[in-house]
């Protein structure tokens, strides 16, 4: 692996990059920024989580003057949380250059952004239905621009933001430089790379599967009904730091966080119709760990950096496969370890193979836990925190009251008492969920291998889902018809 001072960068980006704790590249960043640096197109494919932000960060930071107060750089990202998260990185690789990085996106007051615009950012990251909504009023001009990003180009193109794409990269000077970075690359981005790149190459990172092979990748086959009981025996069992468990709809996601709620798990849900500071104020408290379940749809499933992130629950199955990689990505990240667990009903086991033939891996069957088994693992988490209490904390005070207690029963019934009402007692409180249609695969059946492969054409067919496409979160077909409120509110 390369160090990032092989790679001939200036000085105060290497600063900043130690500054960061990065080491060595990641694969992606050693293959792409020598090429980025050169000024040519390039289209760089990497798994989730090996820093394909930075790949294209340092050079685009590397490329802006920074005397000059011009917005030199755009950022074009699809959802609102990611814009954030990515100009916080380019602002932390610009931070001794003195490079300003300035996230644009809906929801947010746009009188604020004009003022924040007027500090003369370098760079801005943007979602597209924003970022045309300053060009239409003039409070943003792109005659300076010297490099376009598209992150996550494909998931743009799900969301019917091609046509926002073509009129944004029309106001950009012809001579720019373009790069376009995702986990997945599927056919139709060959199109945006006709049209609007020169020459680009194409660095694939080769890795045996599409999904970081760090992350643990199991399914458990459960009736619908099932499905929410099962989900809680296994926060039981597994107790995760962080968690996301990701559903198909926003209903699905509110029904769902309130359930867990209802049984004593600290969960809130973040969705595309929840208002900008509801969802800005979810991820805060999923990232300082005030809650310890995120419920999500796919609006969270593309870029998002959590760490602490150590389980991806799918309690529906996503509708296509590249949902899958991206949603089960945002753990297992930067080289650490994740578990990811799909709920599959029996009606879409057809999808789950799908999936295996793309992403080239099996995903593990486990057999469905038991209530025993989630009673066992709360019992087993009070046992290790109060373990952990003798261990590190001042329990003297409590001392006196113990031997009194003790003079009267015996050791092991007080302690009894003691753990019912400690541990948390699983299921106690009924949850019902509206019923969700299984997705379905059209011609599965065929032996696994003959699907294989990125396309469209293996998708599921839209005919089959698109009645209920229309009532999920941030994706949609490929041509984006009919899914306009939906990508509004994103951008
Ligand atoms: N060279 C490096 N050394 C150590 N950590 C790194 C390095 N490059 C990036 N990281 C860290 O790895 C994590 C994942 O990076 P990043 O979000 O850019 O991944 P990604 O490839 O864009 O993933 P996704 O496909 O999910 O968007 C981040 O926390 C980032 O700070
Ligand atoms: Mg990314």
């Amino acid at each position: 692996m390369a160090t990032f001072i092989d790679l001939g960068l200036s000085e105060t980006v290497i600063r900043s990059i130690v500054n960061m704790g990065f080491e060595e590249t990641t694969p992606i960043q050693e293959m792409t920024i020598p090429i980025a640096l050169q000024g040519r197109d390039l289209i760089g494919q990497a798994q989730t989580g090996t820093g394909k932000t930075a790949a294209y960060g340092i050079p685009l930071t590397e490329k802006i003057a920074e005397q000059a107060e011009q917005i030199q750089g755009i950022v074009l990202a699809p959802t609102r949380e990611l814009a954030v998260q990515v100009a916080e990185e380019l602002n932390k690789i610009g931070q001794f250059k003195r490079i300003h990085a300035l996230p644009i996106y809906g929801g947010q007051s746009i009188d604020w952004q004009i003022r924040a615009l007027r500090k003369r950012p370098h760079i801005i990251v943007a979602t597209p239905g924003r970022l045309m909504d300053h060009m239409r009023r003039r409070t943003i001009r792109l005659n300076d621009i010297k490099i376009v990003v598209l992150d996550e180009a494909d998931e743009m193109l799900n969301m019917g933001f091609l046509e926002d794409i073509e009129t944004i990269l029309k106001e950009v000077p012809e001579e720019r430089q373009t790069l376009l970075f995702s986990a997945t690359m599927p056919h139709q981005i060959q199109n945006i790379a006709q049209r609007f790149m020169r020459e680009p190459e194409l660095i694939r990172i080769k890795a045996t599967g599409v999904t970081v092979s760090d992350i643990e990748q199991h399914y458990l086959e459960v009736p619908e009904k099932l499905k929410f009981d099962v989900l809680t025996r296994l926060l039981d069992i597994q107790s995760p730091d962080l968690s996301i468990v990701f559903a198909r709809t926003k209903r699905r996601v509110d029904e769902l966080s309130e359930g867990l709620n209802k049984r004593g798990y600290s969960a809130e849900g973040i969705h595309g119709d929840l208002t900008q500071s509801k969802r800005d104020s979810v991820l805060r408290q999923f990232k300082d760990g005030t809650i310890d379940v995120l419920v999500a749809t796919d609006v969270a499933a593309r870029g998002l950096d959590i760490s602490g992130v150590t389980h991806v629950f799918n309690f529906d199955i996503p509708q296509d496969t590249e949902s899958y990689v991206h949603r089960v990505g945002r753990t297992g990240r930067a080289g650490k370890t994740g578990l990811a667990i799909t709920l599959v009903t029996p009606r879409e086991m057809g999808m789950l193979r799908l999936i295996e033939s793309v992403i080239k891996r099996k995903i593990i069957r486990k057999p469905v836990p038991t209530i025993i088994e989630a009673v066992q693992g709360q019992q087993r988490l009070t046992m290790n925190e109060i373990l952990r209490v003798i261990a590190e904390e001042d329990i003297e005070k409590y001392k006196g009251i113990a031997e009194e207690l003790l003079a009267e029963n015996d050791s092991v019934t007080l302690l009894s008492a003691a753990l019912k009402i400690i541990t948390k007692e699983p299921e106690n409180v009924e949850v019902h969920l509206t019923e969700a249609a299984p997705i379905r695969v059209r011609g599965v059946g065929k032996p696994r291998g003959q699907q294989g492969g990125y396309n469209r054409k293996n998708y599921p067919q839209r005919t089959d889902t698109w009645s209920r496409r229309r009532n999920c979160d941030v994706r949609g077909g490929s041509t984006g018809a009919s899914r306009g409120k939906d990508f509004k509110k994103n951008g």
